[in-house]
């Protein structure tokens, strides 16, 4: 069997009183995309920083591409690629200046600096824009180039963290498409977001909340295993509506979308539509049908109050419900945290 790229157990950072990251156990396997999702704080870009050997930890073990860490963080560095969430390349020199001075520091010869420029410049659409200054350049075009950057040494292991938060949907999805592309070539990925539609793209995903990891799978394992039914309902007062319903202890949240609400109902409760019609709400609804899941409930029930009433998120979860979850593969819709903050914040209303 072929060894993960990435094995952490128990890895922790501690910022004086502040835990970071705390006790977190993390796989990521050949030739796949991990993502890292969670909000702003949740200690994804420390993570990062300790599995590329940036940050010694508080705590734990971290093997990466066979090295241990932070013993043989040196060696690992040549490796590896790390492309930030800030652009880490000079405004003030060309596309290909900053390639050469990328290709410099990793010590590549003139030679095989020349061919990989050449390559990276067709590869990711950057030949006809070769002389123009990195600060003129678009977000999308920005982003090209720093994952250009990133990879100029072809290495087998990339971390990027938040690399899209500057793009728009169109040239994020034209980015994860080059993401694939590298898989395809045999790297792997591990990557920190907080969109959901980029979490849905991932092989596996890590839902990680005030340093700790609340749930861990793949989008589909993840959302079969969630533990809440889906109800979408429609009544002429959604306002009223939503106010009982966040009242139920059953209704993990009860969000607004568009014309309908949006609600998860614990799934001890068997048959949720039937339960919903005899709760006695006013307006009664005239609309209930059972929706598929999303990530975005998915994070909504293993974060917060829900999380802390006991996620089974964290355990493998059964393949018995893939169908359903593997249904959904549009994730063009899908929110962002601030989306799933409104979900959490409604729950509290
Ligand atoms: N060098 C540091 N010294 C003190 N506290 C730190 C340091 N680095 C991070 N922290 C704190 O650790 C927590 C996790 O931060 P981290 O940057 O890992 O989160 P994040 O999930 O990457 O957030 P964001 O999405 O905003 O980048 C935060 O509370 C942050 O303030």
């Amino acid at each position: 069997m072929t060894e993960p790229v990435i094995e952490a157990r128990g890895l922790t950072r501690r910022f004086g009183t502040l835990t970071a990251v705390d006790a977190l156990d993390l796989t990521v396997e050949p030739q796949t995309i991990y993502g890292f999702l969670g909000p702003n704080g949740c200690g994804k870009t420390t993570t990062v920083r300790m599995l590329t050997g940036l940050l010694t930890p508080s705590a734990g073990t971290v093997t990466v591409l066979g090295h241990q860490l932070p013993r043989d963080a040196e060696l690992l560095k040549r490796r590896i690629g790390y492309m930030t969430q800030k652009f880490s390349l000079y405004d003030d020199l060309t596309v290909a200046e900053n390639l050469r001075f990328v290709a410099h520091i990793y010590g590549l010869s003139h030679r095989i600096a020349r061919q990989r420029i050449s390559e990276l410049l067709s590869t990711y659409a950057l030949e006809p824009m070769h002389n123009r200054r990195a600060g003129r350049m678009s977000g999308g075009q920005r982003q090209r180039l720093a994952l250009a950057a990133a990879t100029i040494h072809a290495p087998t292991l990339l971390f990027l963290d938040e690399p899209t938060s500057a793009v728009d949907p169109e040239n994020r999805r034209d980015f994860w498409e080059r993401l694939f592309d590298l898989i395809d070539a045999g790297a792997s990925i591990l990557v920190s977001t907080h969109y959901m539609d980029e979490a849905e793209r991932c092989h596996r995903l890590a839902i990680m909340e005030s340093g700790h990891k609340r749930a861990d799978g793949s989008p589909a394992e993840l959302m079969a295993a969630m533990g809440a039914h889906v109800v979408e309902v429609e009544a002429p007062d959604l306002r009223a509506l939503k106010q009982q319903l966040a009242a139920l202890p059953e209704v993990i949240s009860a969000a607004q979308l568009g014309s309908r609400l949006r609600v998860l109902v614990r799934d001890r409760i068997d048959d949720p539509i039937n339960w919903l019609k005899a709760q006695s709400l006013q307006p009664a609804p005239t609309g209930l049908d059972l929706a598929r899941p999303s990530l975005e409930d998915v994070f909504v029930t293993s974060t917060g109050k829900s999380a802390r009433q006991g996620s089974s998120l964290e355990r493998p979860s059964r393949a018995d419900g893939d169908a359903r979850a593997d249904a959904d593969a549009n994730t063009e819709a899908a929110g962002t945290p601030d989306d799933t903050a409104q979900h959490q914040e409604d729950h509290r209303r």
